[in-house]
């Protein structure tokens, strides 16, 4: 760990050597897994406060957004700079988040990190504020340092608000976001105009700058450090292709993180594609723990296809008139949208289709939200 970080204290290392699936697992979070090339053989893990403190700690107990997943560290234990710290503190962030405590020392040092998250535990500071730091002390250049792919605009402009907070003391640093639906030639203005060192990008319409954007091939060769975030959603909605097209502009003397809600094998798959040899995995969900965030309630409901219309609808009408600002998203395929699309609008209102997340599979996201079309 870090020489002098907070980490040093808490952690105590042990060697185990792999056996077959789920035999002799220990325990899980959060861990650091030392992992070489095609799989891991043998691992180092890393065991840290946080997995005594998740069970110690009630939501109610520790408050905020993102409740039983902060740790007992402080932001101000940590090696990062004054100038972060001022930010940290006027975003009203405290206590480090048990991701954001487990891979923070590990990125500052500058290692490949594979991280395994839920949803809403705070992935985006935790590769954030170490990469901050880290172009910090670059010299400045019309070069992109830093490189974001997220899946979705909507996540690529909360992944650009974040980095704001977090420069906000950073007068030097400057954070762009490129995504789908936008004009392109805007963005290339305003990306001639004032070149940032941060950029956070949608993989296709980062792929249409690569072919289209005079220069952008060049900027993007100063990459220092590649993120992709949700990256188990890239490959969901077929991105794989693009993501390596993308890898293959990029230096590959760079630090790349991967932050994933889940880690199925395709995503071990771009892990070893991406990543040096030797990059840690670090897993912040205990083994049995849901994959989604404990505040969302799942519930599911198998009924005959021909009702599917009927039941479908009535839940929507009780769920709109319980709560207005309803905002619903509804996962579908192309026909049965077209068939609903047209019953629903002639009794709830205009429900917009802004994503087809597989051309593969023909499914379709639909975002209503109280009369607006929410973005995907
Ligand atoms: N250390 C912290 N203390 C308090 N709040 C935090 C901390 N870190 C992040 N947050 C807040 O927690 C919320 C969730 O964080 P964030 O969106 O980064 O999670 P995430 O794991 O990236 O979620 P998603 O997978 O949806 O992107 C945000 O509102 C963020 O501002």
């Amino acid at each position: 760990m870090m020489s002098g970080g907070p980490s040093d204290a808490t952690h105590r290392k042990r060697r185990r050597r792999r056996g077959p699936k789920g035999a002799g697992d220990g325990p899980s979070i959060p861990r650091a897994v030392t992992t070489n090339g095609a799989g891991p053989e043998e691992e180092e893990v890393v065991e840290g406060k946080a997995m005594e403190l998740d069970a110690a700690m009630s939501a109610a107990e520790v408050g905020g957004v993102v409740g039983s997943h902060l740790s007992e560290t402080r932001f101000d234990e940590c090696a990062v700079s004054p100038l972060s710290l001022k930010a940290v503190k006027d975003a009203g962030y405290e206590r480090m988040t048990q991701v954001q405590e487990a891979t923070l020392p590990i990125i500052l040092r500058g290692e490949d990190v594979l991280a395994k998250a839920k949803t809403g535990t705070g992935k985006t500071v935790a590769f954030l504020l170490p990469a901050i730091e880290f172009l910090s002390t670059l010299p400045r250049s019309p070069s992109i340092n830093l490189l974001v792919i997220c899946p979705t605009r909507e996540l690529a402009n909360q992944v650009a608000a974040e980095a704001r907070k977090l420069l906000k003391y950073h007068r030097s640093l400057g954070v762009q976001v490129v995504i789908g639906g936008t004009k392109l030639h805007q963005e290339q203005r305003s990306m001639q105009s004032n070149p940032c060192q941060i950029l956070v990008a949608t993989p296709g319409r980062l792929k249409d700058h690569l072919e289209n954007t005079p220069g952008f091939s060049n900027r993007i060769k100063g990459v220092k450090v590649l993120v992709l975030d949700e990256a188990d959603r890239l490959l969901d909605m077929g991105f794989r292709r693009d993501i390596e097209k993308i890898i293959a502009f990029i230096p590959k003397e760079r630090q790349t993180l991967l932050f994933s809600a889940t880690v199925p094998e395709e995503v071990r798959q771009i892990s070893h594609v991406a990543m040096k040899r030797g990059y840690k995995f670090i897993n912040t969900v205990k083994e049995g723990d849901e994959e989604t965030h404990s505040q969302v309630t799942q519930m599911y409901m198998v009924a005959p296809l021909d009702l599917h219309f009927s039941i479908l609808y009535n839940v929507l009408k009780k769920h709109v008139t319980e709560d207005a600002d309803y905002k619903v998203s509804y996962l579908t395929d192309f026909f049965f949208l077209v068939s609903y699309l047209t019953i629903t609008r002639l009794y709830i209102g205009d429900w917009s289709m802004c994503h087809c997340p597989s051309k593969l599979s023909g499914d379709c996201i639909l975002y209503y939200c109280n009369g607006h079309q929410t973005c995907c």
